[in-house]
């Protein structure tokens, strides 16, 4: 069974770049990688709900911390099969963004921090009611928010296709966000946690050797 890996970070932090550049650098020293990205948008109802909640539609939905957080639960429950097939088959499943995304936006939302009541609701529905694959590992990159505030919005002048939601265009939220990450990677929520300073670019070949060898759990 290969290792299943969690990229996390705030929004613009670089993750789905990482992601691309872990890709590539697992591949060439031989390692067989897949990924997949949350939420799944334009594959799964739930994420096509959730992105449309973030741009002002359906009532007052995006309004409830719950709501959404049980919207982006259900995601990744219709994809549990498709995760342990992927780690079954390859020596790595990289995964941009995972359960700890909804555990730090939620918690932020609520204005509460890694030990806390929505956290603990996030496990219990995830983890334990829908059986989600524990990660051997989460890698945050961390960013300072206004690096990743400022990343975000080049990225959405830049692709009309990517343009900034209710979450990503709350800054207050994004510092908040980016407080209780640091907290979940300082408890080793779920499992390790590894930081990855994203300020400049990610060495992403080094990254990848820790992660085959001995360094990374
Ligand atoms: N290390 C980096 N330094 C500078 N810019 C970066 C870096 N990593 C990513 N970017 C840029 O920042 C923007 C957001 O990156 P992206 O990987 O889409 O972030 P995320 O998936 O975390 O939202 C993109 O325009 C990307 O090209
Ligand atoms: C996966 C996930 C994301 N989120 C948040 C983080 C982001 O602000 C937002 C959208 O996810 P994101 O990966 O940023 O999608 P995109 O950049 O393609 O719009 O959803 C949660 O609150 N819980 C989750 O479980």
């Amino acid at each position: 069974m290969g290792r299943l890996v969690v990229i996390e970070g705030l929004d613009g932090a670089g993750k789905r770049t990482l992601t691309d550049a872990l890709t590539a650098a697992l591949a060439e020293v031989g390692a067989s990688v897949a990924t997949l990205a949350f939420p799944r948008y334009g594959v799964s109802v739930h994420a096509d709900l959730v992105r449309e909640a973030l741009h002002g539609a359906h009532g007052d939905l995006g309004d409830s911390v719950y709501g959404m957080g049980l919207l982006y639960a259900l995601d990744r429950r219709g994809a549990a099969d498709e995760i342990r097939a992927l780690r079954a088959g390859h020596d790595v499943l990289l995964l941009d963004r995972y359960v700890a995304s909804n555990a730090a936006y939620q918690a932020a939302r609520l204005r509460q921090g890694a030990d806390s009541e929505v956290v603990r609701w996030v496990r219990d529905l995830e983890i334990e009611r829908f059986g989600l694959p524990v990660p051997d590992a989460h890698l945050l990159l961390r960013v300072a928010p206004e690096v990743a505030a400022a990343r975000a919005r080049g990225r959405a002048e830049s692709d009309a296709t990517r343009a900034r939601d209710a979450f990503e265009s709350d800054d207050g939220l994004q510092a908040r966000c980016a407080a209780v990450y640091d907290e979940l990677a300082a408890a080793n929520w779920l499992s390790p946690w590894h930081v990855v300073d994203g300020a400049d670019r990610v060495d992403a070949a080094a990254l990848a050797a820790d992660l085959l060898g001995t360094r990374l759990p």
